[in-house]
């Protein structure tokens, strides 16, 4: 199994330290533009295998695709993180370019990869990778959700007083500040409903933060968060590189499901080894579909300013 990371920055670095750490890939190669940076982070991590305990060979490549090619799974982490103040979608000017060019070399060494977009605001350049690449909707997938709902159910562990591992929950919707749709009515603790143990203005506090979770982080870091999103990543490569079939929330085109068409946006799907191997259809209250309605219309406002 190979793996490459475009974007030996923050997110790609951390993504490729758990991906080794978990230990199910034979190869990640990383990649960058800024000379020397990925064969360097490539080189830090490889002296980290026998303290953590890998075998996965990690290497760095400046700008070579060729030592990308026939990977089974590429992760674009390439492009700019915001600065405290900003939103993700202001992030569209540059980062556009850069995952429209990266998609394409990618592809062009590994034509029947599965393509993983991180790069912000996401939805809107997972959107794009469909539109300029041709390549079938179950291989192009964008990781929000997962990193949305570890920070819901870290946030519901926190107003339960309960530990994370007693938590479940699910965030669907845009990867953007007012765009998630954090699922409060069916969060768990220990399969009993949360709103058995707190108030509804609790939860409804759990719901913002979670909603803010990227923004609080950006302002005390003074750029993004790196750890989460990289470990969200790893789970998605791990789905589908060991066939898991595990439900995640991710960014993929819907054709009429949920009532949307044309536009990626987060939903609950089946990862395995094809990818997205199917969008699972959950049933929504009336104020969730309205939620994820007014969500879709933000995701497909700024799908509208891209050069297609
Ligand atoms: N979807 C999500 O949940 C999340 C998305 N992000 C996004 O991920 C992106 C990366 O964030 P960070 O790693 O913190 O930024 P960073 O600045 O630490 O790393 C980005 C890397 O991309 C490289 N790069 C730029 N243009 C390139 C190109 N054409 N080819 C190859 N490499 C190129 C840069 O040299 C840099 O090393 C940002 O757009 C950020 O908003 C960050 C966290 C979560
Ligand atoms: O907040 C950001 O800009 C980066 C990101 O998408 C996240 O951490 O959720």
């Amino acid at each position: 199994m190979k793996v490459t990371v475009v974007g030996a920055g923050a997110v790609g670095a951390s993504c490729a330290e758990y991906i080794a750490i978990k230990d199910f890939a034979s190869e990640v190669v990383l990649l960058d533009i800024k000379e020397g940076y990925a064969e360097g982070k490539a080189m830090d991590l490889m002296q980290t295998a026998s303290l953590n305990g890998f075998d996965t060979k990690i290497t760095g490549s400046t700008s070579d695709y060729s030592k990308t090619a026939n990977s089974n799974i590429c992760v674009i982490t390439s492009g700019i993180p915001r600065k405290p103040g900003m939103t993700r979608e202001e992030l569209i000017g540059i980062n556009a370019g850069i995952v429209k060019s990266v998609s394409s070399s990618l592809i062009e060494h590994s034509p029947n990869t599965i393509i993983i977009v991180v790069s912000n605001p996401m939805d809107t350049m997972t959107y794009l990778v469909h539109k300029t690449t041709g390549l079938p909707k179950n291989r192009i997938i964008g990781m929000g959700g997962a990193l949305d709902s570890a920070r819901f159910k870290y946030r519901l562990a926190e107003a339960l007083g309960a530990p994370i591992s007693d938590v479940d929950g699910m965030v669907i919707g845009g990867h953007s500040d007012k765009g998630m749709v954090p699922l409060t009515r069916l969060a768990t603790r220990n399969s009993v409903p949360v709103s058995e143990f707190i108030s509804e203005e609790r939860l409804d506090k759990v719901m913002q933060d979670t909603k803010v979770g990227g923004a609080t982080l950006t302002g005390l870091l003074g750029t993004s968060a790196w750890y989460a999103p990289g470990a969200a990543v790893s789970g998605l490569v791990q789905a589908i590189a060991c066939d898991q079939k595990k439900i995640y929330p991710c960014s993929t085109l819907l054709e009429g499901e949920y009532g949307l068409n044309d536009l990626c946006i987060g939903v609950p799907v089946v990862l395995g080894k094809n990818g997205i191997e199917s969008i699972v259809k959950i049933n929504l209250s009336d104020a969730e579909k309205a939620h994820l309605e007014e969500s879709a219309a933000g995701v497909s406002k700024t799908n509208g300013l891209l050069e297609l």
